[in-house]
């Protein structure tokens, strides 16, 4: 096994990744199990939206003609013939200076096609009186004012949010045709790792990156196979992974991958037979990060340090899940920040840097999240984004720009924003 291994750009091993994605292929799922999928087909109305012409307020639905004349000093009298709640409508047909008491959701009628709110009329015995005129269409929603028959509402390819839901309910699709989620296992592997109910032995540490990325597929609303952590014994270690070969189409495994005397996902690669895609990206944390293909299986070997299996996690794993699912937009977002703190270290190689992203003033600040090296975990808990600072520069200070890939929009702010 060769020590002296290739750096390639992280761009480059990406690329190398995405290019090996086999798309999952579709199933059908019910509605209410939908929720983060990907849509394999463009979701298209079955009606118009709103159904029909309805009121938007509680009040009364008149004809605007009958309002005409109406002002201050000329109050103009209605007389209430009929009540129209939601769920309900009427074909009588108003002659003038009658009225219909409607509630908002409800069918205008036919003669009706105007509403006057209750809060813009004076009840009198048998009706209300009105001060001023009335144009068509007031506090009125018009069938189809959102959407038609046949409009396409939600593109192939779109990962499914709670209106996409709503939207599916409303059409009546019952069924969906999403892509499949691929099965992904999950295996740390390390003698010196426990469980996390165990209690600390010497020169042992629990296993954090197991929960760490079942949390992370989780997020993106794939249920991991959690498999049992792994001694560094290249038999078991071996036989163990054949089996998920068998069981996943995604194999993701941490530690070992680094060139330890006990580092055996290297041999375990080449016994299998697998293509290694890359086994050295130059970036930091997270350089030996090992991607390798078997057939249409990817295996991702991450690094056993908890910030650089994050962060491989996050650039490599991620997107590529989101692929095999024909994800439209599979990467994350990468923002513009302004950087709270200096950040002196020279980055030979592409630095990621997990953070803390917050706003203030209309502006997009970033700051390290904490202690900052491979091994570090608390930073992790922290970050809700991870600075990017290119290899080749020198550090930089506060008030730099600088480039962030939102890793968890679900983080809150303090306050209410809006002005
Ligand atoms: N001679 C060299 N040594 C190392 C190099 C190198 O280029 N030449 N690379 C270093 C870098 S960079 C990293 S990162 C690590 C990567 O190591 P491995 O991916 O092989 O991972 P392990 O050796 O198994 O463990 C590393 C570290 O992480 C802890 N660990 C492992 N698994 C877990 C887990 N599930 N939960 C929490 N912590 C875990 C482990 O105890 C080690 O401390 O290699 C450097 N060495
Ligand atoms: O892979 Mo190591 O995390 O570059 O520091
Ligand atoms: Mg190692």
């Amino acid at each position: 096994m060769t020590l002296n291994r290739t750096p390639i750009h992280v761009n480059d091993a990406v690329s190398k990744v995405m290019e090996r994605v086999k798309s999952t292929g579709t199933e059908t799922v019910s509605y209410d199990q939908s929720y983060n999928r990907v849509l394999a087909k463009d979701l298209t109305a079955t009606s118009d939206v709103p159904l029909f012409t309805k009121s938007a307020m509680d009040g009364f639905a008149v004809h605007s003609s009958s309002t005409a004349g109406a002002s201050g000093d000329n109050r103009v009298p209605f007389k209430v013939v009929e009540e129209v709640p939601a769920g309900s409508s009427s074909d009588y047909i108003l002659k003038d200076n009658e009225a219909f008491r409607i509630m908002t959701g409800a069918e205008i009628p036919e003669s009706a096609d105007t509403v006057v709110m209750f809060e813009q009329t004076k009840e009198i015995d048998g009706g209300f009186t009105i001060r001023r005129e009335f144009k068509p269409y007031e506090n009125i929603a018009q069938q189809g004012e959102e959407c038609r028959t046949g409009d396409v509402i939600v593109e192939k390819g779109t990962m499914i949010n709670p209106g996409t839901v709503a939207t599916l309910a409303t059409f009546g699709y019952s069924e969906v045709e999403v892509f499949k989620q691929p099965a992904v296992g999950v295996l740390s592997t390390g003698t010196e790792l426990l469980e996390v109910e165990d209690g600390l032995e010497r020169g042992k540490i629990r296993n954090s990156n197991t929960p760490m990325i079942l949390s992370q597929l989780s997020r993106m609303g794939i249920e991991g196979k959690h498999y049992k952590l792994e001694t560094d014994d290249f038999d078991t270690l071996y036989t163990r992974i054949k089996a998920m070969l068998d069981e996943v189409d995604v194999i993701i495994t941490t530690g070992g991958v680094s060139v330890g005397d006990y580092d055996l996902l290297p041999k375990i690669y080449d016994a299998l037979g697998a293509e290694v895609l890359f086994n050295k990206v130059a970036m930091r944390p997270g350089s030996v990060t090992t991607v390798s293909a078997l057939d249409d299986k990817l295996l991702f070997g991450l690094s056993g340090n908890p910030s650089a299996c994050y962060s491989g996690f996050e650039l490599f794993t991620r997107p590529a899940l989101n692929l095999m699912q024909e994800a439209a937009l599979p990467f994350a977002p990468f923002v513009d920040a302004v950087l709270d703190e200096d950040f002196t270290k020279a980055n030979p190689f592409t630095r990621f840097i997990r953070a803390e992203l917050f706003f203030k003033a209309g502006k997009i600040y970033a700051r390290p999240s904490g202690f900052n090296k491979s091994n570090a975990v608390t930073s992790i808990a922290k970050s809700n984004g991870v600075i990017v600072l290119p290899g080749g520069t020198r550090g930089f200070e506060s008030g730099d720009a600088v480039k962030v890939m939102l890793t968890d929009v679900t983080t809150g702010t303090d306050s209410f924003g809006v002005e």
